[in-house]
């Protein structure tokens, strides 16, 4: 099922944004600071409504006709999240089967597992360190088994060793049939690990494609204003600049 945005605006924040994403395809959305990416994320999730336009799951519209459905088939991450209690880990995970009223071991474990949290699992979470309970924020998601996977930044606070693991994860989820739509400032993981980049800048899309179009030379210095290269074999290219 799609998830589309069309013609959608939002203050100064979007403006005209025209989008639909397919499920089994991870999708960067890259863009300078202020571009509307995470705005952009939370209209997608239902969850913040624009002044015009409006978002499509199918042909519903998520959040206003049922806000369990929305969120059985919507998995949505904030950039800055925030966790009320100092529960164990394990309980912070299961509330993500809460759209599905259970607290199946399955998807739960997998979600430890995937996110490697097995040592942390009895832990309490305000105990972790910001890394680790970005990864507990993730799980959560994740244990929720939703159709949709939609991360604002998932790895900026994670080490190299953990990016690679999540991302990896994430683009697998994508080849079983959910769609990923992440908000990535990294643009070599967007470059080698997405199928698509949409390229925002002051509330509009600039540039819509394969990685290698969206992410050209010319439209970086073009959006960021910085000249690069990318340099290095294709899947681990980095940006020299
Ligand atoms: N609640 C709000 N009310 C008014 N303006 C807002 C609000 N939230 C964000 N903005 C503004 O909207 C614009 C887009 O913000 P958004 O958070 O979507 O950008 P972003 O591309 O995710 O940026 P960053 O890379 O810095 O996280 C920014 O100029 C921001 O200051």
């Amino acid at each position: 099922m799609t998830l589309s945005v069309r013609d959608v605006s939002l203050g100064k924040r979007l403006s005209g944004v025209t989008l639909a994403l397919e499920p089994g395809k991870v999708t960067a959305i890259c863009g300078p600071n202020g571009a509307g990416k995470s705005t952009l994320l939370e209209v997608m999730a239902g969850l913040l409504k624009p002044n015009a336009g409006e978002t499509l799951l199918g042909d519903l519209l998520p959040g206003r006709d049922n806000p369990r459905e929305r969120a059985r088939r919507i998995g949505y991450l904030p950039q800055s999240p925030e966790i009320a209690w100092d529960v164990p880990v394990r309980s912070l995970i299961e509330l993500g089967r809460m759209p599905h009223g259970d607290r199946a071991k399955g998807p739960v474990d997998a979600a430890i597992d995937a996110l490697d949290l097995r040592p942390f699992e009895q832990r309490r979470v305000l105990t972790l360190s910001g890394g680790e309970t970005a990864r507990v924020l993730l799980a959560r998601i994740l244990a929720g088994e939703p159709d949709w996977i939609l991360a604002d930044e998932p790895l900026a606070a994670l080490d190299l060793a953990h990016q690679r693991i999540i991302m990896r994860h994430l683009v697998s989820e994508a080849r079983r049939g959910r769609g990923v739509a992440l908000v990535l400032h990294d643009l070599a993981i967007a470059l080698n690990h997405a199928d698509r980049v949409v390229l925002l800048d002051r509330g509009a899309i600039v540039a819509d494609g394969p990685p290698s179009e969206a992410l050209s030379r010319e439209s970086i210095e073009r959006v960021f204003g910085v000249r690069g290269e990318w340099v290095g074999p294709p899947g681990r290219r980095a940006l020299s600049v």
